[in-house]
């Protein structure tokens, strides 16, 4: 094995002290002052020496006791090499530095006193049936108002038989006075068309629930029957634009509902009945990140129900003449509290002021097309699984006799509540006071998760964190039974605060431990055979692979890709991966994916695609995959950082156990995040604690018993190797641990006293990216990135001073990407000097 440069040994003979002995004579000579230094020079290497021994004597203890009296690998190799006692080895210095070993075992927080829930761990908890699942009672789709056409074609394709609890609740709301024959006596339907709030948790069909009502007053308006003309038909053709527009808060889930409704609208044009439908309708999507030249083409041919991101619907409704929207009659914000929250606020706000002037003016224009199937004005919903009843801003639109619907809870009416809309009494003057909504008398609601998903907790010292995750991660896919190991399929998702912590795991899960063509093997790494683990060498691609190879191909002519801060994103053409996953050491034959908002469109796109129909997999992202996108199968969902809001774990955790479906999820914390847990538990939030030691007993082969030290420690030098191997790396793993801090600060101001830097042990928290001490500090980086740009305007300009880069302004809507160095540091301008 190479000498990576530890100092695993050292000589007590040349022990604190000895270097005052070997210096005593000197110290009698020369002035006081010199005198004085000499000492003084003298006591600091005492310190330094006596700090080294005690680090390298604490390895070799720890991990003497921790290996149950067995050495790990290095240790033993080092030990043959220069037995205790012996002299110091010369060591390897690594990046200018020797390099010391910490152990993964010692000085760690003491958890067990702390956490009170421990004790229960072992207590099995029964969970209760599904609560987002089909009802089972009698209703149907058609006792709800959904045409019989269209409830055949989507059993057909999507094989929604039955409405979950709030498509029952909402559908036949939303549908308005166009509903036929709605049998629904618990709940009071109104007779006109209203605005709702709808909340249902995730995974409960709120996508059809929108959908659905939109698709079917559009379908029957443009239908004629056979023996009659329908009279509530209409003449409109595409043409007529956009009718409807869905709002959500990532691309990914724009193409994702634009997905649903493609689907919902691609039903034949003959009904069992022999009705007939024109096909005018055409639904699209706009979204940032595409060419902005073929959407304006579209929007000029019409589109009809568009569903978009509201940077770039804001833009076209700025800069597209031929965009029509003066017919809008609905307006639905998916994951309306993301919408709402800073950041996007303002922008919503400008397109609601757009929308209302240019729709004012219906019923006077000549392009005013109608049916009385539709709203005779627009109609706003606004959908999530975390939003309140008490709704205060609405991004200065006011809500037309809204309701509260909500999908779980009490039965019927209680569920579907009127909201007041002051907006009759508020008058112009009042505008402000439109926004602010009152409710009912109604204690607030809690978030609510889907009642069959298990979810539990660890408590990780810092130093464990990686291994802990890692063994995590094993356990999905690695069973043993009687000795033998066997991999089963899982999907999993696991969430951290920033894009850099996710290219930094994604990165070391992919490639740890593959310069040395070894497989990690529970315990050790083990030869591989050749061939095996190479990424599918002439295997045939699939069709979808090739479309969307093809996509990237036509995209590769699309100017610099930049993200909503101005910053340069991966360019397809740099990183076009025949897959777009790779396949590490750690995981025998597990897909490893990344998302994350700094990446190009185009791999987005593929990575979402892909991980979707993979039948395993594990996907390292930000919370920009939190909100909404629909991951089929995905079994376990892990959060590695805490989600910086609350509403963020009701989403997050909400990937899994999906439409009845089981599901775990588990959250990491450090031992000071306990307080944590209140937090949750005050939101009747209640994961049931696991420990460590049994996470990491999935690192444990047949080997090792029941000593998950020693492959833990094992794996952990692995890493630590190959961050430590190349200095890009460590350039990779710097910015991801300093990413992770800054991220950590921007954790809510309700959770600081939770979430403080100054809580974080930053030389344990190294650990955790394999890392044997804490990087340079950010400050340091900062005043480096200064000076370099000072230097760089000082060359081109001949001293007389040029400009920096402006310092970019942090996008709160900028999908996510928390804790990117430029975006969150940024090089700083210059201060004006007087002259
Ligand atoms: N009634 C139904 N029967 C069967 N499947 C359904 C039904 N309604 C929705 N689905 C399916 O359930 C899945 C989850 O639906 P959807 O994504 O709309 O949930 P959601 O409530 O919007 O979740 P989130 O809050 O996470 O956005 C989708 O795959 C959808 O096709």
């Amino acid at each position: 094995m190479d000498d990576d440069g530890l100092i695993m040994n050292f000589a007590p003979s040349s022990g604190v002290g000895s270097t005052y002995r070997s210096v005593k004579p000197a110290l009698k000579k020369g002035s006081w002052k010199q005198r004085l230094r000499v000492k003084k020079n003298i006591q600091r290497k005492e310190r330094k020496l006596a700090a080294v021994q005690d680090s390298a004597r604490t390895v070799l203890n720890s991990e003497f006791v921790s290996a149950g009296g067995r050495r790990t690998s290095d240790v033993r190799e080092k030990q043959s090499d220069h037995p205790v006692g012996t002299a110091t080895p010369a060591t390897k210095v690594m990046h200018g530095k020797p390099q010391v070993i910490s152990s993964l075992f010692s000085y760690n927080p003491e958890i067990r006193k702390k956490d009170p829930a421990v004790k229960d761990a072992t207590k099995k908890k029964s969970l209760s049936a599904p609560s987002n699942a089909p009802v089972s009672d009698t209703t149907t789709f058609q006792g709800i108002g959904i045409d019989s056409d269209l409830v055949a074609h989507m059993t057909d394709k999507l094989g929604a038989q039955k409405p979950t609890q709030i498509q029952r609740r909402a559908i036949p709301i939303l549908l308005g006075p166009s509903r036929r024959q709605v049998v629904i006596d618990d709940i009071e339907v109104p007779d006109e068309d209203v605005d709702a709030v709808v909340q249902a948790e995730t995974g409960s069909g709120k996508t059809l629930t929108y959908l659905l009502p939109i698709v079917n007053r559009l379908i029957l308006s443009s239908t004629t029957d056979a023996s009659s003309t329908n009279a509530s038909s209409t003449s409109a053709k595409r043409s007529v634009g956009t009718l409807a527009i869905v709002l959500t808060p990532t691309r990914e889930l724009a193409q994702q509902v634009l997905g649903v409704l493609q689907t919902l609208l691609s039903l034949p044009p003959c009904g069992t009945t022999g009705r007939r439908r024109s096909h005018w309708i055409v639904p699209g999507v706009v979204i940032g990140g595409d060419k902005k030249k073929s959407e304006k083409a579209r929007l000029r041919k019409g589109v009809n129900v568009l569903v978009s991101t509201p940077g770039r619907l804001l833009d076209h409704l700025q800069n597209t003449k031929s965009f029509e929207i003066e017919n809008l009659r609905w307006l639905v914000l998916d994951e309306a509290d993301r919408l709402l929250d800073l950041g996007f606020e303002e922008t919503l706000r400008s397109i609601v002021t757009i929308l209302d002037e240019r729709t004012a003016g219906r019923g006077r224009g000549t392009r005013h097309e109608d049916s009385d199937l539709w709203p005779g004005t627009r109609q706003t919903v606004l959908c999530s699984a975390t939003l309140r009843e008490d709704v205060r801003r609405l991004a200065g639109t006011s809500l037309r006799n809204p309701v509260f619907i909500r999908g779980q809870g009490e039965e019927g009416v209680a569920s579907v509540k009127r909201l007041h809309d002051r907006s009759d009494t508020a008058g112009k003057k009042g505008r402000e006071d439109v926004n602010a909504m009152d409710v009912d008398d109604a204690p607030e609601a809690k978030f609510s998760t889907p009642n069959q998903l298990k979810q539990t907790y660890v408590l990780t010292p810092a130093k464990l964190r990686l291994v802990a995750l890692a063994a995590m991660l094993r356990s999905c896919f690695v069973t043993r039974q009687s000795g033998m190991e066997s991999k089963v399929d899982n999907k999993v998702v696991v969430f951290f605060s920033c894009c850099d912590s996710v290219d930094f795991h994604h990165d070391l899960f992919a490639n740890a431990g593959k310069a040395q063509r070894k497989r990690w093997a529970g315990d050790s790494y083990e030869e591989e055979e050749d061939g095996e683990n190479e990424e599918d060498e002439g295997e045939e691609e699939s069709p979808e692979h090739r479309v969307l190879r093809e996509v990237l191909k036509a995209q590769k002519d699309e100017p610099t890709a930049q993200n909503s801060n101005g910053k340069k994103v991966d360019q397809p053409d740099a990183q076009l991966p025949p897959k777009p996953f790779a396949i590490g050491t750690v995981l025998p034959d597990v897909p490893l994916y990344r998302l994350h908002g700094e990446l190009a469109q185009s791999i987005r796109t593929q990575v979402y695609l892909d991980f979707r129909k993979a039948a395993t997999g594990v996907l390292f992202c930000t919370d920009v995959a939190a909100r909404g996108l629909d991951l089929p199968d995905v079994t376990r969902i892990i959060q590695y950082d805490a989600p910086a809001d609350l509403k963020d774990y009701v989403h997050r955790v909400g990937r899994t156990a999906r439409l009845g479906r089981q599901g775990q999820a588990t959250l990491f914390l450090l031992p000071s995040e306990m307080e944590y847990l209140d937090v949750l538990k005050a939101q009747e939030l209640k994961p049931e604690p696991v420990k460590v030691e049994s996470v990491l007993m999935g690192l444990v082969s047949e080997a090792n018993g029941k000593d998950f030290q020693t492959p833990a420690t094992e794996l952990q030098n692995t890493f630590e190797r190959y961050v430590l191997a190349d200095e890009k790396r460590m350039t990779l793993t710097r910015n991801a641990y300093w990413s992770s801090v800054r991220a950590y600060a921007t954790h809510s101001a309700a959770e600081k006293h939770i979430f403080h830097i100054k809580k974080l042990h930053l030389g344990h928290l190294a650990k955790a990216f394999a890392l044997r001490e804490a990087p340079s500090n950010m400050h340091a980086t900062q005043s480096r990135k200064k000076q370099h740009w000072e230097k760089r305007d000082e060359e081109k300009d001949g001293g007389k001073g040029g400009k920096a880069p402006k310092k970019r302004k942090l996008d709160p809507s900028a999908e996510f990407a928390i804790g990117d160095l430029g975006k969150m540091v940024g090089p700083t301008t210059r201060k004006k000097t007087r002259k």
